[in-house]
């Protein structure tokens, strides 16, 4: 049974429409990753996801259910920047979802809540590498660093669907392997639903378990906003089978370079 389910969802703002009849049925566990031109509307799928946004028409299910209106713990995000807060360490930062959750007024929890908040977070930092940076404020992390702190912060509430946009997109190449290795390895831990946007061709095929491609399907030259984007490639992927889809990438980072 599906896990995600699109269901002819479009957007628009003004008269300008920017995804038109996407639909889809994600299975629990899938690693689904969206590649497509800048300004296709990747971003603004994901936020339909989040619930951070409505669709002007269609709707989302969830494991069966018409989708919370607002986002809530089952969904985790991770955007390309800041989605950490400045002003509080690495183990603040960790303990905040906790602290929330406790007390959304004060944002802060007492006694036993605080030390069993703190026990999770001390194991969060463990687990994406930062325990030696407890203490530090996020200006002093590097952009990796930021970007462990960032996914571990969305991992806390255990989601069960977990969006990144471009999460990857301002590290280095080194820096990016290695967060794909651990994005990768938490993605097995946890069974979690992945939905992630990425600009990197190459690092879609490698991560996901499927991949979408969105683009316009009419285009009146005449009217650039007439018509919006939907999925225009839905490919299966299978990590062990790299061969069968070298040709598939090459035809689509030839297509992609095409557009630039
Ligand atoms: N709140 C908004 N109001 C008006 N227009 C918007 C709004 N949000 C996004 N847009 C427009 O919708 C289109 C899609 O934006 P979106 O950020 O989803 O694209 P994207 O595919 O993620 O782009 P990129 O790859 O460059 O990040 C863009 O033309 C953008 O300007």
């Amino acid at each position: 049974m599906s896990f995600v389910t699109a269901r002819q969802i479009a957007v628009s703002y003004g008269d300008a429409l920017i995804l038109e009849r996407v639909s889809l049925e994600v299975q629990k566990g899938a690693f689904v990753t969206i590649v497509g031109a800048s300004g296709c509307g990747k971003s603004t799928f994901l936020r339909i996801l989040l619930g951070q946004e409505q669709p002007s028409s269609g709707h989302v299910e969830i494991d069966g259910h018409p989708m919370a209106p607002e986002p809530d713990p089952e969904r985790g995000v991770v955007f390309q920047k800041y989605s950490v807060f400045p002003h509080l360490t690495v183990l603040q930062n960790l303990m905040l979802p906790f602290e929330l959750e406790g007390s959304a007024f004060l944002g802060r929890v007492f006694g036993a809540r605080k030390r069993e908040a703190r026990d999770k977070a001390q194991a969060m930092m463990e687990t994406i590498g930062l325990a030696h940076a407890a203490k530090r404020f996020p200006a002093q992390l590097s952009g990796g660093m930021q970007q462990r702190l960032a996914i571990g912060q969305a991992l806390l509430k255990r989601p069960k669907i977990m969006l990144l946009d471009e999460p990857f997109g301002a590290l280095d190449p080194g820096t990016r392997k290695d967060m794909q290795a651990l994005l990768l390895e938490l993605w097995r831990e946890t069974g979690m639903t992945v939905f992630m946007v990425t600009h990197d061709i190459q690092e879609a095929f490698e991560l996901g378990t499927r991949l979408l491609v969105f683009d316009k399907v009419r285009h009146d030259p005449q009217y650039p906003n007439a018509y919006g984007a939907t999925v225009t490639y839905d490919l299966p992927l299978d990590h062990g089978e790299r061969k069968k889809t070298a040709a598939i990438e090459a035809a689509l980072i030839q297509s992609q370079t095409d557009k630039a």
